[in-house]
């Protein structure tokens, strides 16, 4: 594990560094006894946990509960938090506020979508000594002005948006930025231009680490994943086959079995309790 001040220093020592979200206490528990360097408490758990269609309707009392779970599971767990829809758009007094809760809730750092409304808050926020990441090309809170959960950056005048505003986040204070569904190569020229770590999600190999969503990657989703995501487990296939065994099993009388049920109190001598 790795705190988050050390991220630019992982960088500079060239290992790649390794992200996963993680929604709760569980996963949290699990995940700590890994060598994963941080974790985050994605926006992404609006759909991932919740069923909704998109991340808009994550509000900060859902990722606060969220962000308080993976504490509770994780002690020692690096853990960045997204600042959700809006949470950072109405004020600079409500985004500070909204931070704060985060932090307070266990949060280690946090993320927030976009540059652009941003150049004040974010140094405000590390001045007040909250990390803060970026997050940079598909930004998916803003899914509707896109028109969909499309690559982002592909012509020349794109791309060099995303790499002048990838060095603005840095120069704004940022600890690292996310970079989300770029071609390959436009996340390996802003890695090699940046000094703090890009963490690529559909970026490509050649930036300075990699992120994923649980879920995605352990094939516990319900529909059709991005591109970008590897499966390392069947997880729906071996739920379902487990579900399936315990109905079978319970339909069969072989469950519970006698050492999965509690003697009678006449025949254990055990009197019980009265209180
Ligand atoms: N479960 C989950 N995984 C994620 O990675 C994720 C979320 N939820 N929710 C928030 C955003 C939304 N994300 C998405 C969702 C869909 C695509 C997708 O289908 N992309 C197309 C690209 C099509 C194109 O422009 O060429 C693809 O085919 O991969 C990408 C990122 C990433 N984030
Ligand atoms: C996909 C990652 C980068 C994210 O922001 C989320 O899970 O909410
Ligand atoms: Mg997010």
């Amino acid at each position: 594990m790795t705190r988050l001040a050390d991220f630019p220093v992982r960088k500079a020592a060239g290992t790649r560094l390794t992200m996963l979200t993680c929604y709760d206490a569980v996963f949290a528990a699990l995940l700590q006894e890994t060598a994963i360097d941080a974790v985050l408490v994605g926006d992404s758990a609006a759909m991932v946990m919740h069923g909704q269609p998109s991340t808009l309707t994550a509000d900060i009392g859902m990722i606060e509960a969220h962000v308080r779970a993976v504490r509770a599971g994780a002690p020692k767990l690096p853990i960045v938090a997204d600042m959700p829809f809006l949470s950072t758009r109405t004020s600079t007094p409500a985004a500070v506020e909204a931070a704060g809760r985060l932090m307070a809730a266990g949060a280690d750092g946090i993320k927030i979508e976009g540059l652009l409304g941003h150049e004040q808050l974010i140094p405000h926020l590390v001045q007040s000594g909250i990390p803060v990441m970026g997050h940079l090309g598909l930004t998916p809170q803003s899914v509707h002005v896109f028109g969909g959960y499309r690559v982002q950056g592909r012509d020349a005048a794109a791309a060099d948006a995303i790499r002048q505003q990838s060095l603005q986040l840095q120069q704004l204070g940022c600890f690292g930025i996310v970079l989300e569904c770029v071609p390959a190569g436009l996340g390996t020229e802003i890695a090699r231009e940046l000094q703090i770590p890009v963490i690529g999600i559909g970026a490509g190999s050649l930036v300075d680490g990699q992120i994923l969503v649980l879920q995605d990657m352990l094939g516990l989703g319900t529909g059709r994943v991005p591109r970008f995501v590897r499966r390392y487990m069947d997880g729906s296939a071996d739920v379902t086959t487990a579900v399936t065994h315990y109905i079978k099993d319970v339909h069969a009388g072989d469950f519970p079995g006698p050492n999965e049920q509690y003697a009678d109190s006449a025949n254990t001598g055990d009197a019980g309790s009265n209180g």
